[in-house]
């Protein structure tokens, strides 16, 4: 009998000559073999949807793989790393590309193969991995959830572009909710209402961004409803995207939230240091910057919030380094990345883009923000608000209590220390603060 890292490492080549290298590193590179005793081989995957992939598509192919090297019969057993996943347990079972993705409105470089898989988007990625390859059977909806510029979009691209290219005859819409809401609108203003129904449910993916926009449309929540169940119905994949979860969704009509919940939703988290490098790599090789790896880190140790911003600082370095008619270096990153700070400073963030952003956030008006309503869902807010008017502006308190109808400089104080004390536990409180900040920073 061979041993534990033989046999494993003898499967794993049998698989990599006949997956595809996306799947392999989706499924074969995250097993991790733990043991192998009486024939029994245990592997470690990193979810229950890892394990629930390997039962179903790759137990066969690796019993016959460890066949052939050993000439014995043996039998996985999976362990699930961290039965705490990311992740919501599914409550019911649920030519020519480059043009075809243009014509539903999909980004051709958001793909499975330039998207960097990380700890924090791993169960997100396998899971449109899967939806891509079997679309409208196993996780419908699929539901994304997270911060900004974390990757919701490109995966939502991918599964697109992806069947796509593997059917170039299949149907598939990609619509922001405002776009959805807006479709709407117009169809009743032109009495097209049959034409937007066709349009919405003759397709066999529809993949709609930022739900959290749904919040308040009443007429748009109804349609968006009716449009999912004939997809659903019909078996066809729906995948949606929102920077947080349905039920925390303030009015989302309760039928949308469960109808929601009989998929799977799966949350993307920041990426860590590993990963952000890796993204950059990445990004530079395509976009042909020659930047040195010691560079690529310090960027990525620099700028830790969101991905969209890890992207915009590569874009800023290299301009500047052309500007400068230098090429990359730390030094040099250095200097552009100050001047960025100092841009954001005379960009001057103010209390009123502060309050307009916190209002549209947490979907609250902005009189109600500065005004004197104690009900919870707006005195947090409005907490907040303050909060970030402090952290953010060279504002006295008493100008901040001015700003916010006139309270006094005492109750921003209060609110401060609140929200500050709050932030040292509360890790939900502390993704939105973060999202925030990066929303003020736009
Ligand atoms: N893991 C990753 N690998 C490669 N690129 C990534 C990854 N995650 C995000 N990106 C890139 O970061 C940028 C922002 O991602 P994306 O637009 O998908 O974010 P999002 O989560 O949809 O944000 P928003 O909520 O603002 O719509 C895109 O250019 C995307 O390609």
């Amino acid at each position: 009998m061979l041993d534990l890292d033989t046999l494993w490492g003898d499967i794993k080549d049998g698989f990599r000559s006949e997956v595809a290298p996306t799947a392999y590193t989706t499924w074969i590179d995250t097993a991790d073999p733990i043991k192998l005793t009486n024939h029994r081989l245990t592997i470690k995957l990193p979810s229950e949807l890892h394990r629930d992939y390997w039962k179903r598509n790759l137990t066969q192919p690796l019993v016959e793989f460890a066949y052939e090297a050993t000439h014995e019969d043996i039998q996985p057993v999976f362990v699930v790393e961290d039965e705490a996943t990311n992740a919501t347990v599914p409550r019911e079972p649920a030519t020519n590309a480059h043009s075809v993705s243009q014509d539903a409105k999909l980004n051709p470089k958001y793909t499975f193969d330039t998207f960097v898989i990380g700890k924090g988007n791993q169960m997100a990625h396998a899971a449109a991995l899967v939806v891509s390859e079997e679309p409208g059977s196993m996780y419908n909806p699929l539901f994304f959830y997270g911060g900004v510029g974390l990757g919701k979009t490109h995966l939502m691209h991918a599964i697109g572009n992806k069947m796509l290219k593997d059917d170039p005859n299949t149907k598939v819409k990609y619509v922001t909710s405002e776009a959805f809401t807006n479709d709407f609108i117009t169809a009743i203003q032109s009495k097209t209402q049959e034409q937007f129904r066709e349009e919405y449910r003759n397709v066999d993916l529809l993949l709609v961004d930022d739900i959290q926009f749904f919040a308040d449309k009443e007429g748009t929540q109804e349609e968006f409803f009716h449009t999912f169940n004939a997809l659903y119905d019909d078996g066809k994949q729906i995948v949606l995207t929102s920077d947080r979860l349905p039920h925390e969704i303030p009015k989302l009509q309760d039928r949308l939230v469960s109808r929601f919940a009989w998929g799977l939703s799966v949350d993307i988290t920041p990426p860590d240091l590993e990963t952000r490098i890796a993204i950059l790599r990445n990004k530079a090789t395509a976009d042909e910057i020659d930047i040195p790896d010691e560079t690529l880190s310090y960027i990525a140790s620099h700028i830790d919030s969101n991905v969209r911003e890890l992207e915009g600082a590569l874009a800023r370095v290299h301009a500047y380094s052309k500007l400068m008619h230098q090429p990359i270096s730390t030094e040099l990153v250095a200097t552009s990345l100050k001047s960025l700070k100092l841009d954001k400073h005379s960009s001057e963030v103010t209390i009123p883009s502060i309050q307009e952003k916190v209002a549209k956030y947490y979907h609250v008006s902005l009189a109600d923000l500065k005004g004197k309503k104690r009900m919870k869902s707006i005195v947090m807010p409005r907490q907040i608000a303050m909060y970030l008017s402090r952290e953010l502006t060279d504002s006295s308190l008493p100008k901040i209590g001015n700003e916010f109808g006139g309270k006094d400089h005492t109750t921003v104080i209060h609110a401060y220390d609140k929200i500050a004390e709050a932030l040292k536990t509360d890790s939900d409180l502390q993704s939105e603060i973060s999202n925030l900040k990066t929303e003020i920073d736009r």
